[in-house]
C-alpha cells in the first residue's frame, strides 16, 4: 500500500544545501506494521512529514495504493491526508477550544467519515470514556496522548504514521498504550509506520528499518 523510492531531502544550510534523506527506499503492506529507528537528527521526522504529505520531497516517489502523492499538488495531498493517512504527532496538537468528544470526532467529521458507534467503541477502549466533556487543558499527558489516537483511528486511515506515540509517557501507560494502537490498528486493517528511539517499541513491530547516513541501512 505503501511504496517510497529513492526519496531525497535536503534543508538549505548556511553553506549551502544540507541532504538529510538521500535516497530512501521501503515499502510497507495494508494491515502490517513497521518500526523506523534512528540518531537523532538522522531524518526519521523528515521521512514521515514527507509520507505525510506534510512537506515535498526533492526527488523520489512515494506511492500510496499506487497513486504518486509526490507529484499532486497541494490541495490533492491535503485532500488524501484528510481521507487516507492519519499522523500521530508527538506533541498531541490537540485542539484547546474542543472537548475531549469534539477532538476524538473531529478529523473524522472533516474526512465525511465520522462513525458514532466506532468513535464510542474508541473512546471506551481508550479509556477515555469518563472524560468526554473535559477539555485538552484538563486531562494528563497520557490521556492527550490517548486522545491523538482516538482522533487519528477515529477516521479509519488506511495508514497511520506515528512519531514517538508513546514518547511522552511512563513505561507501563506507554507499554499499554501501544498495545492498545496494536489492536486498534489491526481492527481497522491500517498500516502502521511508528518512528521511535525506543528499540523495545520498535521490537513490537512486525519489521524494523535504521535510518543511517540518509539511507535505509541493509
Ligand atoms: N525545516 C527544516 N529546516 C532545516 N533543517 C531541518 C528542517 N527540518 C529538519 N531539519 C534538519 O534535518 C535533520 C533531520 O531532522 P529530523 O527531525 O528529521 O530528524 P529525526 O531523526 O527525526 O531526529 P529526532 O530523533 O531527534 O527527532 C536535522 O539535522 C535537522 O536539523
Amino acid at each position: 500500500m505503501l511504496k517510497v523510492e529513492k526519496l531525497k531531502k535536503s534543508f538549505a544550510g548556511a553553506d549551502g544545501p544540507v541532504p538529510v534523506l538521500r535516497g530512501v527506499d521501503l515499502s510497507l503492506e495494508a494491515g502490517h506494521t513497521l518500526a523506523l529507528t534512528g540518531d537523532s537528527g538522522s531524518g526519521k521526522s523528515t521521512l514521515l512529514h514527507l509520507i505525510g504529505g506534510l512537506d515535498t520531497a526533492d526527488s523520489g516517489h512515494i506511492l500510496l495504493d499506487g497513486t504518486d502523492i509526490t507529484t499532486m499538488d497541494d490541495r490533492a495531498r491535503a485532500k488524501l491526508r484528510r481521507n487516507s493517512i492519519g499522523v500521530i504527532f508527538q506533541q498531541f496538537n490537540l485542539i484547546p477550544s474542543l472537548d475531549l468528544a469534539a477532538n476524538i470526532a473531529f478529523q473524522a467529521r472533516l474526512a465525511g467519515t465520522y462513525d458514532a458507534d466506532w468513535t464510542d467503541e474508541l473512546t471506551r477502549r481508550l479509556g477515555l470514556a469518563d472524560h468526554r466533556t473535559k477539555y485538552p487543558e484538563q486531562l494528563s499527558g497520557g490521556q492527550q496522548q490517548r486522545v491523538a489516537i482516538g482522533r487519528t483511528l477515529a477516521a479509519r486511515p488506511r495508514l497511520v504514521l506515528a512519531d514517538e506515540p508513546t514518547g511522552n509517557l511512563d513505561e507501563t501507560s506507554g507499554a499499554e498504550v501501544l498495545s492498545l494502537m496494536l489492536d486498534l490498528v489491526g481492527d481497522t486493517g491500517a498500516a502502521l509506520l511508528v518512528v521511535t528511539h525506543s528499540r523495545d517499541l520498535a521490537s513490537k513491530m512486525e519489521r524494523q528499518l535504521h535510518l543511517r547516513q540518509g539511507v535505509i541501512e541493509r
